[in-house]
Order: structure tokens, then sequence, then C-alpha cells
């Protein structure tokens, strides 16, 4: 039976300019890529800090690894790795330095651990090299050696490919997905690049304005998604009030400029096509977008409406 590693019940964040989280429950399975999913200033980052500490909450309770004591918490975090951020490294100093310094601050005294991190984020050959002559994707991996270097069975990530070019993305997604199967960490992970997210997560949470609005396995997204019929017409406005109407469907949006979005399964094709000749819609391009985690937050949001 898979354990909970992290519960978050009705918390609340406010600062003296408004709330930030509005009774946030939320709940990590041991073992899943959580996904975390939201607009800029929804939360995220003000939860991920909750988990570490660096933030208190205003109201509500959090449970780490089953403990929910102060004193407890504090014991528990020691098994959670933190990527908030970017991480402060010393850019004259060597990776391996760097890990030294970290080992020391936590109090880790196996050398080995710093061979092992290397090894885990795939750095092992640019040990010696000096942190300021590492690129971006090098620099965030080294910030996840520094996360790991306490062996947690939690990584809390915030936005870890955000600026990493594609190459960077695809190191990172393989390094997390070695660390999941072979040493059966649990990771929270935020990031806007949802195609991204969805290669690697096997449950979402999904918040906005500070409210945790649904949770669901990657699984079960794929399952409730719809496959979208997506047409460019110059004039969407105005062909979707059309098809509306002519169709009696409701549910016919205007993605992006010039681009109607109809669900697959609530219209006929042919019909479609039909009344796009009797109108004379212009269709400038045409395809069906399979299920996706981008079409699921916006359908959960509420389309455009932010
Ligand atoms: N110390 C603080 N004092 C006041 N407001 C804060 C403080 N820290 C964060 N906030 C506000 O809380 C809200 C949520 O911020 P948070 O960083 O948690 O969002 P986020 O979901 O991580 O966003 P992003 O995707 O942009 O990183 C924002 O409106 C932010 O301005």
């Amino acid at each position: 039976m898979k354990l909970a590693v992290f519960e978050a019940k009705d918390v609340t964040k406010r600062y003296s300019s408004g709330f930030v989280l509005q009774g946030l429950d939320m709940t990590i399975m041991a073992g899943d890529i959580y996904g975390f999913v939201g607009e800029n200033g929804a939360g995220k980052t003000t939860l991920m800090k909750i988990i570490g500490g660096l933030v208190q909450p205003t109201g509500g309770e959090i449970t780490l690894f089953g403990q929910r004591g102060k004193k407890e918490l504090r014991v528990a975090r020691r098994g959670v790795g933190f990527l908030i951020e970017m991480p402060a490294l010393y850019p004259h100093m060597s990776a391996e330095e760097n890990l030294k310094f970290y080992c020391h601050v936590l109090g880790i005294r196996n050398p080995q651990r710093i061979d092992e991190v290397l090894q885990a984020v795939a750095l092992t050959d640019a040990g010696n090299k000096k942190a300021s002559d590492y690129s971006l994707g090098m620099r965030q991996r080294l910030g996840l050696a520094i996360a790991l270097l306490g062996s947690p069975q939690l990584l809390v990530l915030d936005e870890p490919i955000n600026g990493l070019d594609p190459a960077g993305i695809v190191d990172m997604r393989q390094i997390l997905e070695r660390l999941v199967k072979e040493q059966g960490v649990t990771v929270l992970i935020s990031s806007h690049i949802l195609s991204e997210l969805q290669l690697l997560a096997t449950q979402y949470g999904f918040i906005h304005k500070g409210r945790l609005l649904k949770e669901i396995s990657a699984a079960d997204l794929l399952r409730s998604a719809q496959t979208l019929l997506c047409i460019s017409t110059p004039n969407a406005e105005s062909a979707a009030a059309l098809l509306k109407q002519r169709l009696q469907i409701a549910d016919i949006t205007v993605n992006a400029p010039g681009e109607l979005r109809i669900p697959k399964a609530s219209v006929d094709l042919e019909r479609l096509m039909a009344v796009f000749l009797q109108e004379g819609i212009p269709v400038e391009g045409f395809n069906m977008s399979a299920p996706n985690l981008e079409h699921y937050y916006m359908d959960l949001i509420g389309g455009g409406e932010r």
C-alpha cells in the first residue's frame, strides 16, 4: 500500500497584502512525481517553502512522513531535499568543493556521498570544474546534487527546468526518472512547461489563486481530457458564435487568436464541415489534438479567465 509522504490540510497563508494560500488540501503519495501546476503567483513556491519550514502557515496543518508537531517536522525535514530558486553556489569553487561545503553545513560526514550525488546528476566528469564555468543546466544539476546530499526520500523542486535549453530539459528529466526508479525518491515539481511536465508526472495538483482545485493521476487525466478539433480561421470569434448557433453546441472556444477548439465527441464531423462550407467560413488549418495537460488545465481554470 502506498503511503502519504506529505499532506496539507486546510492550509492558509496570509500576508498583509492578502491571502496567498486559502484552505489548501493536498496529498503526495510515496513514489509519485507530483506535478504542481498553477499560474504565476498561484502559491506554489509558498507551499514549497512551508514544506521546508521557510514560511510558517497562518492556519491549517501539514504532515511530513506522518509527523506533524513543530519539533517532529524539524526532524522529518531532514528527509527532504529542496531546490527552490537558484542554488547558492560559490562561483570560484569547483562542484566538488561546493558539495564539500554543503556536506559541512548539513553535517554529512560520508565523503563517498559527493561522488554518489555527482554521479546521480551526471556531473562526475565536471566535478573539478569551477561553478562559474557551468552552464545553467549544469548549475541546476549541481543544485539538485546539493538537494540529494542528505539522501532525501522527498525532493521538492521549484521550476528546476526553467530557462534550460532542450538538451538540459531532457537531461533533468532523465535524471529525475532514474532517481525515482532506482532510489524510490518521491518528487514534488512545479513547472510552467506543461508539455514537459506531462512526460514526467504520475500525479498532478492544480493550484489557482491559492486554492488546490484538483488532484488527479496522470492516467485519469488522460482518460478524462478530451480529444479536440483545433481549427484555424481568421475571424474565430464570429465563427464560434455562428457555429454555436447552427450546431447547438455551447462548448466551442476561441483558444488563441484565430483558433477554434471543439471537443470531438460533441460534434458530427460531416455536419461541422457542411456548416463551414454553407457559411463560407475560411479554414486555414485543421488538426486533432490528443488529450493533454495544457488543455485539461485551461478547461479546469475556465479557459482564458485567469
Ligand atoms: N514575503 C511575502 N510577502 C508578501 N507577499 C508574498 C511574499 N511571498 C510571496 N508573496 C506573494 O504570494 C503570491 C504567491 O507567490 P508564490 O511565489 O508562492 O507563487 P508561485 O505560484 O510560485 O508563482 P510563480 O509561478 O510565479 O513562481 C504572490 O502574489 C506573491 O507576490
